[in-house]
């Protein structure tokens, strides 16, 4: 698929500015979306369930809260905001008895309709708006004046103009001042998850763990370790970010270029490369989608074991001991 890319000048803002904006979940992406679409002169209002923590932050914001399948009703337009392991139930009970001719669906990260857990009638747009970052980032550059790039992505166009609302929405919060790519809902869901699970989360943080591991198994100091392997990493991450892997280079020692050229592929070898190959097919092939259903449904056994042993790791203990020290972070 070649390469679509769009900004302001191409989107024209009064078309989501015309619509009644629903925005199912109020976490991360939410927030995020709801507050800077307001700011754009759109109509929005927040549907939470019943008890929801996120109610009172959303009503601190002067926003309108009402249940999912209010807000559903009211909207035409309804962003589902919430995570993806409930948003099958959410749209069955909440969203689908409220869908009318025209309304559009949109979603920022296609897991629900990659893997068919959410089959919307002929009827509604089906589009995606997906920033490329976290919600507070993407919240923070738009009050800053910039934005967080973004994803498009147009599973239905029964109204032909379904590309032109989710360019407005993407515009909304930002993201046409950085840039609006386009893509597909199975482009989107298989290189995010991937992404996470091989590169981003899973294999960065396998990686510092180990490489804590190590060094302090040879008796090192954790202290030491700690700032070696993961504080510094914010460091080169954001050299590569300004200016690639090369531009990372140019700034690092030449006794370190030498050792990232010669041993990082010691590290990083074909074995790796062959599981991620592995990680990716069991995202291509659905694997990955059913296990994670699954454990949901299950009440996250596994999930929270793993979780509450990555908490219990000495890099956390250490970490909080040292970052508490650092009169730069935020505490
Ligand atoms: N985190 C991120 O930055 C990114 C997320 N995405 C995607 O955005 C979507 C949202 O993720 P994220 O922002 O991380 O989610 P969060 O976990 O941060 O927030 C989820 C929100 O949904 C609410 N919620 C939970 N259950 C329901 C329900 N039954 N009805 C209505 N609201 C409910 C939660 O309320 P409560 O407070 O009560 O739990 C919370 O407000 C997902 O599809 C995710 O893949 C895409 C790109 C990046
Ligand atoms: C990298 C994690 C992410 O895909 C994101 C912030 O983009 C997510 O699902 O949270
Ligand atoms: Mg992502
Ligand atoms: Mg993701």
């Amino acid at each position: 698929m070649a390469l679509e890319i769009f900004y302001d000048a191409d989107a024209d803002l009064g078309i989501v500015q015309g619509r009644k904006v629903a925005i199912i979940g109020y976490g991360s992406q939410g927030h995020a979306h709801a507050l800077s679409l307001r700011d754009s002169g759109v109509d929005v209002r927040i549907g939470l369930q019943e008890g929801s923590k996120s109610r009172s932050k959303a009503e601190e914001e002067g926003l309108k809260v009402l249940t999912p399948s209010e807000a559903a009703a009211e909207a035409d337009l309804i962003m589902i905001l919430a995570p993806d392991t409930k948003q099958r139930d959410i749209y069955a009970n909440d969203i689908a008895p409220n869908l009318e001719q025209g309304d559009a669906l949109f979603f920022g990260h296609g897991f629900n309709i990659r893997y068919g857990l959410i089959q919307p009638p002929a009827d509604v747009d089906v589009a995606m708006v997906a920033p490329k970052g976290p919600g507070h980032l993407v919240r923070r550059q738009f009050v800053d004046g910039k934005g967080v790039p973004c994803l498009i992505a147009m599973e239905q166009d029964a109204s032909g103009n379904a590309q032109a609302l989710a360019l407005s929405y993407a515009a909304a919060i930002g993201g046409a001042r950085a840039g609006v790519i386009k893509t597909t809902f199975t482009e989107e869901t298989e290189t995010d998850l991937f992404g996470e699970q091989a590169v981003l989360c899973g294999g960065a943080s396998a990686l510092v763990q180990n490489g804590f591991e190590v060094l302090v198994e040879a008796g090192y100091q954790p202290e030491i370790a700690y700032f070696e392997v993961l504080h510094e990493l914010k460091l080169i991450v954001d050299l590569m970010w300004e200016g690639g892997i090369a531009g990372q280079r140019y700034s690092i020692s030449d006794t370190a270029e030498y050792g990232d050229l010669t041993r990082g592929p010691r590290v990083i070898d074909e074995h790796v490369k062959e599981s991620m190959r592995k990680i990716l097919a069991e995202v291509q092939d659905g694997t990955f989608a059913k296990e994670w259903v699954a454990e949901d449904e299950g009440g996250r056994p596994n999930f929270n074991r793993l979780q509450n042993a990555g908490n219990d790791h000495q890099i956390e203990e250490v970490g909080k001991k040292l970052r508490a020290l650092m009169s730069w972070t935020d505490k």
